[in-house]
């Protein structure tokens, strides 16, 4: 237990709700300045607290590195405001000091006595709204009406985290060259202030090369981590797990840590699908209070690798998205939008692809698709609502697990369907995924679901007419273009992609890979991620 600092003599009386922490009372110095920022919190739709700043007398910390200025500063909250249990970092008990000797010059205690034998005081550190940002405040409070609990500190903390692990060892792998070359500050201004306030301890490792990534997850000792969190774009992840299955005990370590991505590049889709965001902050406090999930891969295999099948995470694609994306590297300066304007550009020159595919279906026509999503997200929901659904024993996966299923050396199985040839030779966008979103306003796989054993397939035809396709591609944001008719949308689990064109690019999780026979199955459940609602955001695919 903490000494309160002889200068802290200012408290809120406070009492915990079943939503969080709520002020009482505000027996505070008048004030000299409010600053009011809305409060919001995922976890708490229903509180519409609202923050107030004030500049007192009290010492309390600020966590916040680079804002000395809050620092100096405690904010008090008026009363009925709650702290949302999911916003709060971190709780220690404080033992009042009554000898200790407040100084002439400071105005009187606010507080008529001592808060009572039956009140503790907590200094709660949370994640308060900056602007955009979440950033640490201290609190400390007097709680009274204490629940039948020993420790109400831990007990606040057992309510803040639920099922998440307190105090989670973190690896961060940061690509100082993501995101326009901002991950560093964003990395030491956004994300590290709330890992640090939530009690975690945090390693920081820097690529220093193209697939450096996959070096340092292949050689790392895996025991020191929970989590290795990529400060970067979507090409570390992806180099992540390659590193991790690389490894000679790739199962230990595919049931030991948790990857996961805090944005910082250009492309941050295993963010906006597991967290829910592209702020930074915002990533940073739901890889402190998240629960890990279990995620399926794609395992892909191609002649120039036949001997080491790489891992996907995101996306395979081929056609006009793949051009889109890796032909327009040099337009980086342009932001996310470049990637945008190199599909509008493809479609409007209808560029076809010519190709043939093999395609083992889970579910093939779109009302099979629904069902099996339907099927599949109920599932999820059951599971959310059991009590003991982290069973970490039945969540293991082993040896068998890594195996390729359906090896490139072999025959395209009989029971792989080929693509009707008319399309096949006039293919558009070619375009497979497992997470709804692959930009911040692009839901292109609305389907996708975190471990249904499938991943999704969207493919269009580049005879269909200018004036069909600009509907499609306008309405990529909201994910109803996959129920266009002009828009094939199926549920597989592998498909064979043999190209018929020279000149042209494959590109998997947004990295160029070569332009030969591409074959890619899924493997279940590899991957363990943080996702802050369990399942992928919510991309409302049942009421499309
Ligand atoms: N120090 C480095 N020098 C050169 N390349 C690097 C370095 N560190 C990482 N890389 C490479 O940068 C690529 C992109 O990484 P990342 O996804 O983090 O960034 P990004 O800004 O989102 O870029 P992209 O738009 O390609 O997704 C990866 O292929 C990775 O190997």
């Amino acid at each position: 237990m903490r000494k309160l600092n002889m200068f802290t003599k200012q408290y809120s009386r406070a009492v915990l709700t079943e939503t969080g922490v709520m002020i009482k009372d505000q027996q505070s110095r008048p004030i000299d300045s409010y600053e009011s920022t809305p409060f919001e919190d995922a976890d708490d739709t229903t509180s519409s607290s609202v923050f107030e700043t004030a500049s007192l007398i009290s010492c309390v910390t600020c966590l916040s590195e680079n804002d000395s200025d809050e620092g100096r500063n405690a904010p008090l909250l008026p009363a009925n405001t709650i702290i949302p249990y999911g916003k709060i970092l971190y709780t220690q008990e404080i033992e009042p000091s009554p000898q200790a000797p407040f100084e002439d010059n400071e105005v009187e205690d606010p507080f008529e006595s001592e808060p009572s034998s039956s009140s503790k005081i907590i200094e709660v550190t949370f994640a308060k709204p900056r602007r955009h940002d979440l950033v640490p405040k201290k609190l400390v409070l007097s709680i009274s009406d204490i629940p039948s609990c020993n420790d109400l500190s831990a007990e606040i903390m057992r309510r803040s985290y639920k099922k998440s692990k307190v105090g989670k060892s973190i690896l961060v792998i940061l690509n100082p060259h993501g995101g326009k070359g901002r991950a560093n500050k964003l990395y030491v201004s956004k994300i590290k202030p709330i890992l640090i306030a939530s009690n975690c301890s945090v390693e920081v490792m820097e690529t220093s090369y193209h697939r450096h990534a996959m070096d340092i997850a292949r050689n790392i000792d895996i025991e020191k981590y929970d989590i290795i969190a990529c400060a970067s774009g979507d090409g570390i992840p992806h180099e992540v797990l390659n590193g991790l299955f690389q490894r000679p005990d790739r199962v230990r370590a595919f049931n030991k840590v948790a990857v996961t991505q805090v944005p910082c590049g250009s492309g941050n889709a295993m963010s906006v699908s597991c967290h829910g965001t592209t702020n930074p902050s915002h990533a940073a406090l739901s890889i402190v209070k998240s629960t890990e999930i279990r995620i399926d891969l794609m395992c892909c295999s191609q002649p120039s690798y036949i001997n080491q099948p790489r891992l996907s995470f995101l996306s395979q694609t081929y056609g006009v998205i793949a051009e889109s994306d890796i032909n327009t590297e040099f337009m980086r300066w342009i932001g996310p939008a470049r990637f945008e304007l190199g599909v509008a550009l493809n479609v409007l020159q209808r560029k076809k692809y010519p190709c043939d595919i093999y395609i083992k279906y889970a579910a093939k026509s779109k009302n099979e698709l629904r069902d099996h999503y339907v099927y599949h997200k109920n599932k999820i929901v059951n599971k959310s609502n059991e009590t003991n659904s982290d069973d970490p024993d039945n969540d293991e996966v082993d040896e068998n697990d890594f195996q390729v299923k359906f090896p490139l050396s072999e025959d395209v199985p009989s029971d792989w369907e080929k693509l009707d040839s008319g399309l096949a030779d006039n293919l558009g966008i070619f375009y497979t995924g497992k997470m709804p979103y692959i930009a911040a306003d692009t839901k292109f796989f609305p389907a996708a679901l975190p471990s249904d054993g499938t991943f999704d397939l969207v493919i269009t035809d580049a005879r269909t007419p200018i004036t069909r396709m600009a509907p499609i591609l306008l309405s990529l944001d909201k994910g109803s273009h996959v129920l266009q008719p002009e828009v094939l949308h199926s549920k597989i689990v592998a498909f064979k992609l043999i190209p018929r064109v020279k000149n042209s690019v494959i590109s998997v999780d947004g990295e160029s890979f070569p332009l030969e026979p591409l074959q890619v199955e899924i493997m279940p459940r590899l991957c363990k991620t943080l996702s802050y609602n369990g399942s992928y955001v919510e991309t409302e695919f049942e009421s499309m």
